[in-house]
């Protein structure tokens, strides 16, 4: 069990009900600062379902998600500033640019929307409307966001989901980066991701 104060991500015997169905129950991990934890798993198997836990969107049946010694649940809005969510949808504006969709999100939380293209390689597409890009363009866009401003906790539900080789590859250094500043990652993939070290979590 982590002490308080010590960044760390936990889950506590957790349990997911839908329906009449169990889910997962019974399912506890730890994730200190600077790890990655990978979930896989077949379709089905409850990777979403466990990501919207962990960023307090759903809650579980049985047990906790802890952060860093305090259950989530006490303080949501606490816990939603910490975190970075991504989930299948890439939540863009169609009508709205592609730089103006990244400034939508760099008013919440500041960073440099230039930079932030550069880091998925759309700075060439700024002034695009965001409905014109391809599906892997996108996924890029709302990537970006992650390279915005530094947040504790990175859930990422797919991340890869329509990228091309080159982009896969640039996803490496933005996840090290987070990484090495004591970043925590949770990922659900069907494909291998380029984070050492990671545990899986196989569910
Ligand atoms: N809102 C809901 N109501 C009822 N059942 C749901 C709901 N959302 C998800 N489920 C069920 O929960 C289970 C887990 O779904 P989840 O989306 O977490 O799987 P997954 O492991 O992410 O799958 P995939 O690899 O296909 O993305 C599935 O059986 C799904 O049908």
């Amino acid at each position: 069990m982590a002490e308080q104060g010590e960044t760390v991500l936990e889950a506590r015997d957790l349990a997911c009900l839908r329906g009449e169905r169990v889910v997962f129950a019974g399912l506890s991990f730890t994730i200190p600062a600077g790890a990655a934890l990978l979930l896989t798993g077949a379709n089905g198997a409850g990777k979403s379902t466990l990501l919207r836990m962990l960023a307090g969107l759903l809650r579980p049946a049985e047990g906790a998600v802890v952060w860093s010694g305090t259950d989530i649940a006490a303080d949501p809005p606490a816990h939603a500033a910490r975190l970075r969510y991504l989930s299948h949808q890439d939540a863009l504006k169609p009508a709205l640019t592609v730089a103006e969709n990244l400034a939508f999100f760099a008013g919440l939380w500041g960073g440099a929307v230039g930079s932030a293209l550069e880091a998925v390689a759309l700075g060439g597409l700024a002034e695009l409307p965001a409905r014109v890009l391809s599906s892997g363009q996108k996924r890029r866009l709302a990537l970006a966001r992650l390279a915005l401003a530094p947040a504790p906790l990175w859930l990422l539900d797919e991340p890869t989901t329509g990228l091309d080789a080159a982009s896969v590859e640039r996803l490496g250094p933005l996840l090290e980066a987070h990484r090495a500043a004591g970043g925590i990652v949770v990922a659900a993939t069907h494909i291998p991701l380029p984070l050492p070290d990671a545990r899986e979590l196989r569910l």
